[in-house]
């Protein structure tokens, strides 16, 4: 499985390294949707593919949606230190950000997004934080669960499972640099797009804390 950094080494015209954005929120808030808009407008913005021990879903590419692991090939890439974070989410499977990937991308001065749980996020503050978490919110609560229950892709016990989650994620919003409510996928998808423009240099710090309508 593919998981490393490019071959071709880092671009020396690069001058700075570039800012990590990191967006996490609870399930179904719309992450996989907000992050695919940004895929499909701004082709500039690397996004991350994770490695997991999830079972693929009908429709997902190996190599393209996730990088589908088995359990050894998944121990072994955090024996090695492969990756950058990783969690066991929603109890279940185990998912994680391939480190050189992400490290070869901010070196050369590009834009690289993460799309991770907050378990993970709070990792990546630990180890580089200079990094931009933005929280992605839902509307609300009960929006949530409309989104979870649509998108039809888990069964009863596994959406209490999610939402159970989702309540203490809810609840770490307060953690993070700037929040985005996702009330339109567009919007949502601008506002995201509008944190990687404050330049590519490693900012002093950015500890201010956001709703959507206050998104530089
Ligand atoms: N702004 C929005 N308005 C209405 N529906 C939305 C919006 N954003 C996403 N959705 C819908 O909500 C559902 C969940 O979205 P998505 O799968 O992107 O969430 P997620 O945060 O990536 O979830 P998970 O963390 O569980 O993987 C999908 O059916 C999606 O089409
Ligand atoms: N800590 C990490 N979390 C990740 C990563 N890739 C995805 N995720 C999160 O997992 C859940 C569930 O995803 P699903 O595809 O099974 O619905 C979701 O919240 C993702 O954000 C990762 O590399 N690290």
């Amino acid at each position: 499985m593919p998981v490393s950094g490019d071959p071709a080494g880092p671009d020396p015209s690069a001058a700075t390294r570039s800012r990590l954005v990191v967006l996490a929120g609870p399930t179904a808030v719309g992450k996989g949707t907000v992050a695919a808009q940004v895929r499909a407008k701004r082709p500039d913005i690397w996004i991350s593919v994770s490695a997991t021990t999830r079972p693929a879903r009908p429709g997902e590419v190996d190599g393209v949606h996730y990088h589908f692991v088995s359990e050894d090939e998944f121990d072994r890439l955090v024996a090695t230190d492969g990756l950058l974070e990783w969690a066991v989410v929603h109890g279940r499977h185990r998912y994680g950000t391939p480190r050189a990937a992400v490290e070869d991308r901010l070196d050369r001065g590009e834009k690289a997004l993460l799309e991770i749980d907050l378990q993970g996020a709070r990792q990546v503050r630990e180890s580089m934080p200079d990094a931009l978490l933005c929280f992605l919110a839902p509307p609300s609560m009960g929006e949530l669960e409309r989104r979870l229950l649509g998108r039809g892709t888990e069964d009863a016990e596994e959406r209490a499972r999610r939402l159970r989650t989702a309540a203490q994620e809810m609840a770490a919003e307060g953690e993070f640099d700037v929040t985005i409510v996702n009330t339109d996928v567009r919007t949502a998808c601008r506002e995201l797009v509008a944190l990687f423009e404050g330049g590519s240099s490693r900012p002093a710090q950015t500890s201010s804390h956001h709703r959507s309508s206050e998104v530089p």
